[in-house]
């Protein structure tokens, strides 16, 4: 059977899984670093995509490939299709007045029931109007406006500056194409009528410009220049749902450099307090979102100052007992999005002779990092969503104490499913749909399904310090 590829294209690195279009079997991966920080030059994005694919055997023998990536993600680019400045991230604080600004113009109210969503930094929407603000002469330059998945599906087409020798076709910018997963995520788009809102896009940046084309999820934007069938690709939570196959019932937690919490629901959420995103899915559903700033990196700094590996750090924090006798960690190492306080520094509180320990200290890294995301899912499901079991993926949940802590935090029965690169897995399963006419359905396995533990005092002790 064809093979078929699929990319996440993420904050802290690019990876690449083959898979047989048919069966899914993993044929082959590959994976290439992203530099750090919250602003990248996507070039470095475009080189960590090449060094990965070479990483996975190359294309020669793939037939189709998609591309999901970081969501929100703000790629300026001017009528030579030059990058006009480093692209600000999701993470990237700097633009939360903008948000305060748009939301005193426009009124909460009317931007979630534009757009699904209230905007924070996060959101595109916010960076352009930073940039109006900050940069106008670079904002007066802004010919088109990509999101991360968009501009490396257009250089993969072959797209690009005229003076690349990777993009024979050119600056072609009306050939930009998303989907509408990433594009619900812009702040600008309105996912149940599938149009952009060219009203608020010209608030933020002051003029019109081309917004890249939005594809259905089994729609084409082309193929590359040695025939490789492309799929639209989508955001990487939206990804992600579908390389899980998520279904009603499945409430999925990723625990990567962000922290997330999310549902496929039939019919879109409208939260105007703004906590949960109303994004859409990439399957031509809803997928309501919470979305946390600081998630594995918690626990990268707190193995850094214990002088531990992550696994060490997991069995420090199995050691000390569910509520690490009173030390909360609020870990808002890079601001915070949910609860909104980009300005925000972590902060310890509880410190004891009893309770200042390394296995104390491990355990309260890990029970703060899953408080955020258990305020998340508890802001999903307020809003009618059914939940009856969490999937938790992502780069931490390979972590046994994460995985057993879990379940003394969360009232829901938890799943782990087999480690693996579900973003990556979404877009594969979106090539080989647009291969074959079919969505495919894959099977996922589950490795772990800790038992119910549930200790509220985890949670209450965490409540008593919310700003
Ligand atoms: N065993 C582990 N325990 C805890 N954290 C881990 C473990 N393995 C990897 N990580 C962390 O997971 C993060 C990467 O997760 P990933 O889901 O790939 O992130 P992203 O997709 O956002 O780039 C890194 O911060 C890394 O240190
Ligand atoms: O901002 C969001 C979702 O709204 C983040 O989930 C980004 O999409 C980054 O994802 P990772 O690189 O952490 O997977």
């Amino acid at each position: 059977m064809p093979l078929v590829a699929g990319v996440d294209s993420s904050t802290q690195s690019c990876k690449v899984v083959i898979r047989d279009a048919e069966t899914g079997a993993l044929a082959r991966m590959g994976r290439a670093p992203h530099p750090d920080g919250t602003e990248v030059d996507p070039a470095a994005w475009w080189q960590a995509l090449r060094q990965a694919l070479t990483a996975a055997g190359g294309l020669d023998d793939v037939a189709a490939l998609a591309v999901a990536g970081q969501q929100h993600g703000m790629v300026a680019l001017d009528a030579e299709g030059r990058v006009i400045r480093d692209a600000l991230l999701w993470n990237d604080t700097r633009s939360a007045p903008a948000a305060t600004a748009l939301i005193a113009e426009f009124g909460a109210d009317e931007l979630a029931r534009r757009t699904g969503s209230v905007p924070v930094a996060s959101f595109t929407i916010t960076k352009l109007r930073w940039l109006r603000d900050a940069e106008p002469a670079n904002a007066e330059r802004v010919a088109a406006v990509a999101l991360p998945h968009d501009w490396l599906t257009w250089r993969l087409r072959g797209f690009g500056p005229a003076d690349d020798e990777t993009s024979p076709l050119g600056p072609v910018l009306s050939e930009l194409t998303t989907d509408r997963s990433d594009a619900s995520g812009t702040g600008y788009f309105d996912s149940v009528t599938g149009d952009y809102d060219r009203e608020l896009l010209v608030a933020a940046l002051g003029h019109d410009c081309i917004l890249p084309r939005v594809l259905g999820p089994a729609e084409s934007p082309g193929k590359t220049p040695s025939g490789v069938l492309l799929g639209a690709g989508a955001g990487d939570n939206a990804g992600a749902a579908l390389g899980l196959g998520a279904r009603a019932g499945d409430v999925v937690v990723s625990i990567g450099t962000s922290g997330t919490a999310f549902a496929v629901t039939e019919t879109p959420v409208n939260d105007t307090t703004g906590t949960v995103a109303g994004f859409a899915d990439a399957s031509g559903l809803s997928l309501p979102l919470v979305a946390t700033l600081n998630a594995a990196r918690i626990l990268d700094a707190t193995a850094r100052l214990l002088g531990v590996t992550h696994d060490e750090l997991g069995t420090l924090a199995l050691e000390a007992e569910p509520g690490s006798k009173g030390l909360v960690l609020q870990p808002y190492f890079e601001g915070e999005r949910t609860p909104n306080l980009p300005d925000a520094t972590a902060t310890l509180f509880g410190m004891t002779l009893a309770s200042t320990t390394r296995e104390g200290l491990a355990r309260a890294a890990i029970e703060g990092l899953l408080c955020g995301l258990a305020d998340g899912v508890a802001a999903v499901t307020a809003l009618g969503v059914q939940a009856e079991r969490l999937l938790i993926i992502g780069g931490a949940a390979l972590n046994p104490a994460v995985q057993a802590i879990a379940a003394q935090v969360f009232e829901l029965p938890v799943s782990i499913p087999t480690p693996g690169e579900y973003v990556a897995d979404g877009a594969a399963t979106q090539a080989a749909w647009v291969l074959t006419g079919t969505r495919p359905s894959w099977k996922v396995a589950t490795v772990a399904t800790p038992t119910p533990d549930y200790r509220p005092i985890i949670r209450q002790q965490y409540a008593a310090h919310a700003v």
